[in-house]
């Protein structure tokens, strides 16, 4: 388990692009070191302001795009195509502009895919193809991705881990279908604690003052059932990034005045 770090940004559009610059370097660094880069992706307004920072970044073009796996840290269960799936957001925000190799993107399974509704089955198979991807080396039943971003939501979910919901208690599964989400749509797939913490970094990103609670409540270690957002960290590293609003209500000693 790696300690929060705490980086806090003027705003929500700097805190996107300064992380969309932090990304690059970690897959430029990770395809340097071992040749390919795995990156798990969030929903939500953050992660898909990153996704657009990104594409909008004259550094893209160093990425090899080619080398890069993309997984998901959950999915809303909504037919393929759906305006609200976290996947067709991701590739309006990025991914039908940069040249990724197909078969090396992870979506997880709509409702009228070849699971149909049936969001078990669905899941199941997302952790069949995790395993499947681990190597020898990763020691567990998923890759270790060298990012896994999330966003947090204004009660402190992750993924789709909803405080107090029983998939913030899951210890065995990798991946579990998710039933009577607090937020719309009320099935989801979603990564459990046990795929988030086998990341090298776990990125949480927190914008706007609707955040403001949830970051405090999280950063104050109440217990990952009460706040899922304190329960994701990464192997090597925990690092929230914040705007001002989101970071408002944080005690002075995690506010790092020096951040911009
Ligand atoms: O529904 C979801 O919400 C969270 C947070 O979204 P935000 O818009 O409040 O930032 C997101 O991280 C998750 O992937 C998504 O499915």
């Amino acid at each position: 388990m790696s300690t929060p770090q705490v980086v806090v940004h003027r705003d929500k559009e700097l805190m996107a692009r300064a992380a969309a610059a932090r990304l690059i370097t970690k897959v430029v660094d990770a395809q340097a070191a071992r040749g390919s880069a795995s990156l798990v992706l969030t929903g939500g307004r953050n992660g898909n302001g990153l996704l657009a920072a990104l594409a909008e970044s004259p550094a893209r073009d160093a990425v090899d795009w080619a080398r890069l796996d993309l997984w998901w840290g959950d999915e809303r269960f909504l037919p393929e195509g759906d305006p609200e799936r976290n996947y067709t957001q991701a590739r309006e925000a990025l991914l039908d502009s940069v040249p990724v190799d197909p078969a090396r993107v992870h979506p997880m399974a709509p409702s009228d895919g070849a699971y149909e509704t049936d969001v078990e089955a669905a899941a199941a198979a997302y952790a069949a193809d995790l395993a499947a991807a681990a190597g020898p080396e990763d020691h567990t039943r998923v890759p270790s991705f060298d990012v896994l971003m999330l966003g947090v939501g204004p009660d402190t979910h992750v993924a789709s881990l909803f405080p107090e919901h029983p998939g913030t208690r899951e210890t065995v599964r990798t991946v579990i279908g998710v039933h009577g989400s607090p937020k719309p749509p009320p099935t989801r797939i979603s990564l459990t604690f046990p795929a988030i913490r086998s990341a090298r970094e776990v990125w949480l990103l927190a914008a706007g003052e609707d955040k403001a609670g949830a970051v405090a409540l999280a950063l104050s270690a109440p217990g990952e059932v009460q706040a899922p957002a304190s329960g994701a960290y990464g192997r090597a590293r925990t690092l929230w990034l914040l705007d001002r609003p989101a970071a408002s209500k944080l005690p002075p000693e995690l506010y790092p005045a020096a951040s911009s």
